[in-house]
């Protein structure tokens, strides 16, 4: 086992470049999903200390040693926190499944992915230097014209527990890349990683004030965020109800937002596949990895009748084999939901659906051998109709519904039957059916023959009540530009719409 005994850091927020005690002085517990015990205390941020970071954001921009920056010299910024990240892995790691329940090989894993999101963003800062000014030909004498690619502003970054850091990094790594000034608001739920970020950026020398982190409750730390007039964007990764408040709050001052919100996601399975066990894996992969507390889980499995039987027994010899145990287990594959609410919510869901009637094929509890913590058997639901809630809303825990079809027709149809539109995958050898349903599928993201590998170069978002806008790729980074053009009258000769007073 990892050792469990990593200190918790005790921080403050972090603004303008200094740790700073919320003015309000309040903090809030961090507990461990994983033994239910509190570990540590995070600072809880309010309106006042909101609008202390927007101003220590706007003098940022406003200085030369950020605001003035080359695409090159941000860079170098990016890559030297990249650096410290790989350095402080094993640390990070252990501090980000204390925190979140997350098994620490995932946690290790993000932490790599977090390292290679920011040298990502660093070799496009390095690029935009060379696009930050696009001349455009109008074949016109008398005008000259370019375009710029500008930093937005300030902005507000707000994000989900689910992957602490990571998702945090998807905003912070291109929002720095352009050049903007930022402010983290992380979920209160799993803080600890996201606040040593701001110890990463002071020991590499980031100028005060270009990354300010802000703990804190949602309505208390993020609603002024949302509603602050001189934070120039949101960009919000998180549930639904909370997107359309923030949505709701941008509105007021036609603040732009982005919203990467949750998802319902299908994986359909075609009796064509030539290897069952392989299919199976990646459909439990898509369920229950990160305890499946991932926005693109592909939670509804769609499999063709004549090999559902089959298929089924594949996917529970499969599951019957995932370690569940504490996170820090060599070898756990299944660690706690990530609070004693989701925990609530996610067996909720499991009791509704027998309810209505489903048969809880397999898992559906807390497992025996745990006593503490807050961990849910990996579970598979069969006999399940589309009017049914598990079939409808989202978990975010390890629960996977199923349905059979018959035709292909039909498949697209129950793929579909969703107010989401975060991701789907296809598994069949036919290459023409899977480009059928890459077209079909009315999602951000389309996996065929895998579920969930994710690329820094992809765009990540989704459609219908998945959100709007892109993380992640060139698209995660022009979120952040404002794009200018500038238009240069070149002639000698008077323009002449009017009639010239000199002549009468
Ligand atoms: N699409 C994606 O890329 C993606 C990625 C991860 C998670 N998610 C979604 O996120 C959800 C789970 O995350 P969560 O429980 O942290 O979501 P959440 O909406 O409860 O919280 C997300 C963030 O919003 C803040 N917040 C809450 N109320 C707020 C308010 N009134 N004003 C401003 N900020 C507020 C929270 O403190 C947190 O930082 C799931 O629905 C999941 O699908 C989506
Ligand atoms: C693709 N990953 C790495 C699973 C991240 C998903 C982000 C949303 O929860
Ligand atoms: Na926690």
């Amino acid at each position: 086992m990892a050792n469990r005994n990593v200190p918790i850091p005790r921080r403050q927020l972090y603004i303008g470049g200094e740790w700073r005690e919320p003015v309000k002085k309040n903090r809030i517990p961090i507990i461990n999903p994983a033994t239910e015990e509190i570990i540590g205390d995070i600072p809880a941020a309010t309106a006042e200390d909101v609008d202390i970071a927007v101003e220590a954001a706007r003098k940022a921009i406003a200085r030369d040693d950020w605001g003035s920056t080359t695409g090159a010299q941000r860079a170098k910024y990016l890559r030297a926190i990249a650096a410290k990240v790989l350095e402080k892995k094993s640390v990070l790691a252990t501090l980000e499944s204390l925190d979140s329940g997350k098994t620490l090989f995932e946690s290790a894993a993000d932490m790599d992915d977090v390292a290679g999101c920011f040298e990502y963003y660093a070799d496009l800062a390095e690029a935009l230097d060379s696009r930050r000014k696009t001349p455009v030909n109008l074949n016109s004498d008398s005008f000259k014209t370019y375009v710029l690619r500008e930093p937005l502003g300030v902005v507000g970054l707000i994000t989900p527990w689910n992957y602490p850091l990571l998702m945090a990094i998807w905003k912070v790594a291109p929002a720095l890349a352009a050049g903007c000034a930022a402010i983290l608001k992380p979920s209160e739920l799993a803080s600890i990683t996201c606040l040593e970020l701001g110890e990463i950026c002071r020991e590499i020398g980031l100028p005060s004030g270009a990354l300010n982190i802000l703990t804190g409750l949602g309505p208390e730390a993020g609603g002024p965020l949302a509603s602050h007039p001189h934070v120039d964007k949101i960009s919000f990764t998180g549930s639904g109800p909370t997107g359309s408040k923030i949505m709701t709050a941008a509105a007021q001052l036609v603040k732009p937002v982005s919203l990467e919100l949750g998802g319902k996601s299908p994986i359909v399975v075609f009796d064509d596949i030539d290897n069952l066990d392989i299919a199976a894996e990646w459909t439990l992969f898509g369920i229950f990895a990160n305890t499946g507390q991932v926005c693109s889980a592909t939670s509804r499995l769609i499999v063709q009748e004549s090999i559902a039987s089959a298929f089924l027994d594949r996917l529970l010899k499969w599951t019957k084999n995932i370690k569940i145990s504490d996170p820090l287990e060599e070898d756990c594959k299944l660690g706690p939901v990530v609070s004693a609410g989701q925990y609530e919510k996610v067996l909720k869901f499991i009791s509704n659906a027998k309810s209505e009637g489903a048969t809880i094929l397999y898992g559906g509890e807390r497992p025996q051998h745990l006593k503490k913590g807050y961990y849910v058997q990996p579970t598979i639901i069969t006999d399940v109709n589309t009017s049914m809630e598990i079939w409808k809303e989202e978990v975010f825990g390890p629960v996977l519904c199923v349905k059979t079809f018959k035709t292909e027709e039909e498949a697209i149809e129950l793929a579909n039957d969703t107010k989401y539109g975060l991701a789907a995958a296809v598994m069949s050898k036919d290459v023409k059916r899977c480009e059928r349903f890459t077209k079909a599928f009315q999602t951000g993201i389309i996996w065929i023959n895998c579920s969930q590998p994710t690329f820094n170069q992809l765009p990540w978002g989704g459609k219908k009540r998945s959100g709007f806008g892109r993380d992640l790729g060139e698209w995660g980074l022009e979120s952040f530009l404002n794009i200018k053009q500038v238009t240069e009258y070149t002639s000698a000769e008077p323009w002449a719409f009017y009639k010239s007073p000199s002549r009468n």
